[in-house]
């Protein structure tokens, strides 16, 4: 068993709260085929952080939110499902200057084949300003989580930054999810820099091994290696480094020098996207029940499959107890990968 040392202050009446984009998923009805050929798409609410977010709260944890949303009826759109989730919403602030929604349209050409066609041009939620950052539902946070793709434009960087101040001031464990993606950055030397500067700050930080190569600037560099990779975090704040390999699973290492893999369960997978937002929530809320690395990392691999294995991402994400039924019938043999 890893011991991983994170500690989260009971007293604070907030779970979660998750600061980034609200977004609009556009996914594809007609699959198995190129966007060109689709003609209707599902809408649901998107964006990384608020994808983590939605699924925290599906597991039944106290979460809060802090963005910006256009102010239109997308924007109206998410703050109802915020609410309607009962996610705490006053941290989310609305876009005066006709900033319109990040859109995600999903192409599924196969369960193995997939991506995502982002609008995000003048979007409200990289408006976000460090003065619109509610400090107090920071201080009553156990955990924060930032997201990557935040700090990729002024103000939301300097919001990202101002958050993880707070963090820091009133004892939040923080959570990075690096959630790196490259149409919404300039180049990538100056997303190295700002992902560097925030990981030193943060106590878990989650991603797969090309957002760390990203950080490093490691592209397909023989060298690299996971340990190595995690071990530069522990000279700053971080107790746990996780690194995700989509079908292959995950990797852990902790400040002890522990490290543990967690295999990924089979599933009958619709799209890939959504598995990293899912394997999130369900780790961080298995670390919140108090559990180990190891059951907590089996605790987020099948989340993943639940969400993997459905045609949305927010709508998708999962309570607890199918989680734990879904672990229960892949040991049982009952479930087996497409
Ligand atoms: N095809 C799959 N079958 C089963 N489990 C999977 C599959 N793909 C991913 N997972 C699970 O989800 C976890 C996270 O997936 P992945 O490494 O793809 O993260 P990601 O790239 O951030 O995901 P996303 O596609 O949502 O961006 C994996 O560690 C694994 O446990
Ligand atoms: O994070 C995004 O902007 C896209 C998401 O909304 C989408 O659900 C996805 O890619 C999840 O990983």
């Amino acid at each position: 068993m890893t011991n991983h040392n994170v500690t989260f202050d009971a007293a604070k009446p907030l779970d979660f709260t998750a600061i980034g984009r609200l977004c609009i998923d556009l996914n594809a009805n007609e699959i198995n085929r190129p966007m060109e050929e689709t003609v209707t798409f599902t809408k649901y609410v998107g964006g990384s952080p608020a994808n983590i977010c939605i699924g925290m709260s599906r597991l039944g944890l106290k979460t809060a939110f802090i963005g910006k949303v256009a102010n239109d009826q997308m924007g109206r759109f998410i703050t109802g499902y915020l609410d309607k989730e009962g996610i705490d919403a006053t941290g989310v602030s609305i876009d005066r200057t006709g900033a319109v929604t990040g859109l995600a349209f999903t192409e599924i050409k196969s369960p193995t084949d997939c991506s995502i066609l982002m609008y995000r041009d003048n979007v409200a939620d990289l408006k976000l300003e460090a003065g619109e950052v509610p400090e107090s539902v920071i201080a009553d946070s156990k955990m924060l989580l930032i997201s990557g793709t935040a700090l990729a434009k002024s103000p939301s960087r300097e919001a990202v930054f101002q958050a993880l101040e707070y963090a820091k001031r009133h004892g939040a464990v923080i959570a990075f999810d690096l959630d790196y993606r490259p149409y919404t950055w300039t180049s990538e030397e100056e997303t190295a820099v700002y992902y560097n500067l925030a990981a030193e700050k943060c106590d878990i930080i989650i991603g797969t091994r090309e957002e760390f190569d990203m950080m490093e600037r490691l592209e397909n560099n023989p060298q690299r290696d996971d340990r190595i990779t995690a071990s530069k975090w522990f000279d700053h704040s971080a107790r746990v480094v996780i690194i995700k390999h989509g079908k292959e699973g995950s990797i852990a290492y902790t400040k002890d020098g522990a490290s543990h893999r967690a295999r990924s369960f089979p599933a009958k997978v619709v799209k890939t996207f959504g598995a990293g937002d899912s394997y999130a929530a369900g780790f961080l809320y298995g670390l919140m029940q108090g559990w180990d690395i190891s059951a907590s990392m089996e605790f987020g691999s099948a989340a993943a499959c639940i969400v993997i294995s459905s045609h949305s991402c927010s709508d998708a994400m999962p309570q607890a107890p199918q989680v734990h039924e879904y672990i229960e019938r892949c040991l049982a043999g009952e479930i087996s990968s497409n």
